[in-house]
């Protein structure tokens, strides 16, 4: 488990992380996202103390990172892995020596590490290349290393900063599914920073959105991408291309998640609603549910209000489009007026 809070970071004049919050509970994938220059890498070292926070404590497994000094800290960062973009890899080790070393660092016995290498190398499925150098595998080889390096002390959090970043969608897809395999194996908590919306979508439970070193937004995946008016669910889950309104139809934005909705959902509204045209439609996996987005046409006379509280009753959010932009917000997550 990672605990944060009040995590402040000043660098000079620059306050980089501003009071941080985030809890991530043990065997929880946790997504960290953000623009450039956000703070997403910066609380990523504070997390493994790399860098010492200004103010606020770091708690992984129970203990205060930031309160511990000399070998306490030492003991205490093996609990928690990290994985850097293009897994900097030591070019002049192999690949089976780049996954010893934390642990003769550590000054385990020889047979210890051949053995606990091999079961590593094995595990991210990589034993047939423990004989290479870097320069030998392609990037996301060299990701399975930097993952089996990243676990070679046990840790019980694994931090992956850009993982992913640079990779093929097809390696992206394996080293997610590795990922999740190790949650799911060895109940490793996973904090993924990352700017890939399609990461948090593959493998996070939660997600927070890091802006100018503050948490503007913050939630259970499922939850964000069912909010209406939401950047952070926009983002994750962009709406797919609005048509343009056939005449006399008003267009309705819909957003569900079809573990809470009735898979008979279009014909009970339709039966409340009278006539409605389906005019695009996305469903997708995200955090194990399926998620979908629509736009519906409906008749515009219709009072807005109970267009969506029939959608609300049904668990789904609504907001009707008002050239090209949004004009009544409401649904399942509330109802207000803009
Ligand atoms: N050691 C440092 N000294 C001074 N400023 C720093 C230091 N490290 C980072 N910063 C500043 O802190 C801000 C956040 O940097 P950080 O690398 O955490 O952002 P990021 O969200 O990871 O960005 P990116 O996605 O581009 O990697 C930036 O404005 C950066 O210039």
């Amino acid at each position: 488990m990672i605990e944060i809070s009040g995590l402040t970071k000043v660098y000079g004049q620059t306050t980089v992380l501003d009071g941080i919050d985030f809890t991530v509970a043990d065997g929880e994938i946790a997504a960290v996202v953000g623009p450039s220059g956000a703070g997403k890498s910066t609380l990523a070292r504070c997390i493994n103390l790399l860098e010492r926070p200004t103010a606020g404590s770091v708690v992984v497994g129970g203990r205060d990172l930031a309160a511990l000094s000399g070998r306490e800290l030492r003991r205490a960062r093996r609990e928690i892995g990290t994985v850097f973009q293009s897994a900097n890899l030591l070019r002049r080790l192999t690949a089976a020596q780049n996954v010893a070393l934390p642990m003769r660092h550590r000054g385990l016995e020889d047979a210890e590490v051949r053995r606990r290498v091999g079961d590593l190398l094995e595990r991210v499925d990589m034993l047939h290349r423990a004989n290479h150098f870097p320069s030998q595998l392609s990037g996301g080889q060299r990701q399975r290393i930097g993952i089996a390096r990243g676990l070679a002390l046990r840790p019980s959090v694994l931090l992956a900063d850009e993982a992913t970043s640079g990779l093929d969608p097809e390696s992206t897809r394996s080293i997610l599914g590795l990922l999740t395999g190790l949650r799911d194996e060895l109940g490793v908590t996973l904090l993924v920073i990352t700017h890939e919306m399609d990461v948090v979508r593959g493998i996070a439970d939660q997600v927070a959105q890091l802006d100018h070193g503050r948490i503007v937004e913050h939630g259970s995946v499922v939850d964000v991408v069912r909010r209406s008016d939401s950047p952070l669910s926009r983002a994750l889950l962009p709406m797919p291309p609005t048509p343009r309104a056939p005449e006399g139809l008003a267009l309705w934005t819909l957003r569900y998640a079809a573990d809470v909705v009735s898979p008979f959902w279009l014909s009970r509204a339709s039966a409340q609603l009278g006539d409605l045209a389906l005019l695009s439609a996305l469903t997708e996996e995200v955090g194990g549910s399926s998620v979908g987005r629509l736009t519906v046409g409906l008749d515009p006379n219709q009072d807005a209000h109970r267009v969506a509280s029939v959608f609300e009753a049904l668990g789904i959010t609504a907001e009707r489009q008002i050239m090209g932009g949004i004009g009544v917000v409401a649904g399942a997550a509330g109802e207000t007026a803009a």
